[in-house]
């Protein structure tokens, strides 16, 4: 690095003059930034105002443990007022001059970080860091609170509009507590008129609330303040009802969560019945700080595998954000995620021993997501490795039983121990499973891509565990197949005139002789389908060029196999063909015998192939014709 020095800013001889300006704070131009960046929406404000209640509330139960609390709203729509009134502990005229009207100083804030009062009190204040009433200015342009404290008996009367100054008085109240009145905005009225509206806001943030919150002195609280998942041991049927009730769905798996160390956790989280959930977004959760509501779908917490899972969790230990809308990420905050993640990785596996039933419906009903997670996730894929039920020629069948179903004989030429045959495509399921019906090995399934994946890396684990195991396609392209599989022996090419009267460049012949009694069996190769659908659509002009590159390019590093055709030399149609020649009747018939298979195979003949069909046919019945 280049050696340049800091230079000094100031003249090198003393200063002729200094001027000390104070720092100047456009309050109102503060108070219109927080609205628009701090809170992403304007009802934070009702939020706001329903944490200083209850800070008040429990500051005076502190002092008065019979005394219970509540939080009233008062709406008058004729005025465009909105109330929020504590009968808590109010505020000393002193207190209403400095806390009130100073952006960034709060009690509750000073209060925990001294850590005032009873432990348990303070452990329950929810202001931090004293700005929360300035978000009383995102709904009103005019604030005005009426407090009288509990202890001294004087009521202090405040007021503010964002451009004015604050102003203090004396003011009227009986009973101790605060009443904050907001002059509504015109724009945000509607809080003044329309209790549902109001209702809303107050249960988004303060749904499990303790504190009881009524609407226009109706008897029936708003909140309703019950968590099961809070309490020490849960009623396990409650807590799915509650849950069930406040996420709108029927978990099919719930697990509380009480949790101490590294950090305090209360909570329960459960399996939804979706089954595309984290499709368009990553996994989350409702969390709640002190019971206050922070966000109902906090995301970063639940690890990416966990996509299934929903849940409530109380995390007392966290940080709000500024906003409160959002946890700050720290040490506690990447603590729980953790966490979690082990958790919900040992409650799978418990619940796979203790209740395998319940666990297999979950597996059933969460294949796609699961398997997709086993695929990154080891222990989760080890879990799914003893209980994961994959779908071969033989059943259902687990990868140990697969394993040891697949385990080659000692006459086997094979160098493995173990064979495992898999099968890609679904028209080749019955055929497959009937070639592999005598065979004592079986033919897994693996329908979807991600179950051929995860067969693969399990087999992958077994193989760095010391296995000697290998993993093939059943096909007749794959080692062994042919002979252990088909019991097939020597197989050769077809002559050449039988490979033209019977293939064409996409169909290969050849000649063997295995144990089954089908005189032809047909395997297609999925790429040269593929091609061909390529080769259609691009003569239609109907792909774009740059698609068109692509798929070229992708054919040309490895141009398709053709599919094969093997016909069984030991069945007497085949046989006596085979002696004939390609003119013979019998040869027609033959190429109807290798349509069919190619047909159950699942190939679509094209029109080349119903022609020659066609041709086969009027041939044959000519020649029995001829002969009657
Ligand atoms: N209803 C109330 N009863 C008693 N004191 C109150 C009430 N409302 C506000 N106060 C006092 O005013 C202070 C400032 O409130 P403000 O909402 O701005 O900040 P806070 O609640 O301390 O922190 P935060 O910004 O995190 O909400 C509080 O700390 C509290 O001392």
């Amino acid at each position: 690095m280049d050696d340049h020095r800091l230079e000094s800013f100031a003249e090198d001889t003393a200063p002729t003059w200094v001027k000390r300006l104070p720092f100047q704070v456009d309050v109102a131009g503060i108070i219109r930034l927080m609205g628009r960046s701090l809170y992403s929406r304007p009802d934070a404000a009702i939020r706001e105002l329903i944490q200083n209640a209850h800070d008040g509330v429990m500051r005076r139960r502190a002092q008065d443990l019979q005394y219970q609390g509540r939080i009233d709203f008062y709406q008058y729509p004729r005025e465009g007022v909105v109330e929020v009134a504590d009968d808590g502990v109010g505020l000393t005229r002193e207190e209403a001059e400095k806390y009130l009207g100073t952006l960034g100083s709060g009690l509750s804030g000073l209060l925990r970080g001294q850590g005032e009062g009873t432990g348990e009190s303070v452990g329950h204040l929810i202001g931090e860091f004293g700005i929360g009433l300035f978000s009383a200015f995102l709904l009103a342009d005019r604030v005005e609170i009426c407090t009288r404290h509990c202890v001294t008996g004087e009521v202090t009367r405040w007021e503010a509009g964002p451009e004015a100054d604050i102003i203090v008085t004396p003011g009227k109240r009986e009973t101790p507590g605060t009443t904050v009145r907001l002059y509504l905005k015109p724009e945000h009225r509607a809080f003044a008129e329309d209790e549902e509206l109001l209702e809303r806001a107050i249960r988004e943030y303060a749904e499990f609330l303790p504190l009881p919150i009524h609407i226009n002195g109706k008897q029936h609280r708003v909140n309703v303040g019950t968590a099961t998942w809070l309490e020490p041991t849960p009623d396990m049927g409650a807590l799915e009802l509650e849950l069930e009730s406040y996420f709108g769905e029927t978990p099919l798996d719930v697990f509380a969560i009480r949790q101490e160390k590294p950090v305090v956790i209360r909570g329960a989280l459960y399996v939804t019945p979706q089954r595309t959930p984290g499709f368009t977004d990553a996994p989350a959760l409702t969390v709640t700080v002190r019971r206050m509501i922070i966000s109902r779908k906090l995301h970063g917490l639940l690890p990416d595998w966990a996509s299934f899972v929903r849940g409530v969790l109380e995390l007392s230990e966290c940080s709000p954000t500024t906003s409160r809308e959002d946890l700050v990420r720290d040490t506690t905050f990447y603590l729980v995620r953790d966490f979690l993640d082990r958790f919900i990785l040992e409650h799978f596996q418990n619940l796979a021993t203790e209740a395998p039933a319940r666990w297999q419906s979950l597996i059933a009903w969460h294949r796609y997501l699961l398997a997709g997670a086993a695929l990154e996730v080891v222990p989760l894929r080890y879990l799914l490795r003893d209980t994961y039920r994959f779908i071969t020629s033989r059943g259902e069948m687990t990868f140990p039983e697969i394993m040891k179903a697949s385990t080659c004989d000692g006459f086997s030429e094979d160098v493995y121990e173990t064979v495992i045959w898999y099968n890609p495509s679904r028209h080749l399921e019955a055929w497959l499973n009937e070639v592999f019906a005598e065979h004592p090995a079986p033919c897994v399934h693996t329908l979807r891509s991600f179950e051929e994946a995860l067969l693969a890396l399990m087999v992958a684990d077994a193989v760095s565990d010391g296995k000697w195991v290998d993993f093939r396609v059943a096909g007749p392209g794959s080692p062994g197949f042919a002979s252990s599989i088909l019991g097939m022996r020597e197989l050769t090419d077809a002559p050449p005139e039988w490979q033209d009267f019977l293939g064409t460049d996409r169909i290969h012949v050849s000649v063997g002789e295995y144990s089954k009694s089908i005189p032809v069996l047909a395997f297609l190769s999925e790429r040269s389908e593929l091609h061909r659908t390529f080769e259609v659509l691009q003569k239609q002009g109907a792909m774009p060029v740059g698609f068109q590159r692509l798929i070229s390019a992708h054919f040309q590093q490895d141009t398709p196999q053709p599919h094969e055709v093997i016909l069984n030399r030991r069945h007497p149609i085949v046989d006596r063909a085979l002696s004939q020649s390609v003119r013979s009747p019998l040869a027609s018939v033959l190429r109807l015998l290798v349509n069919k298979a190619l047909q159950t195979a699942g190939l679509v003949l094209d029109a080349t192939l119903r022609e020659r069909e066609q041709d086969d046919l009027s041939w044959i019945e000519e020649a029995l014709w001829g002969q009657s």
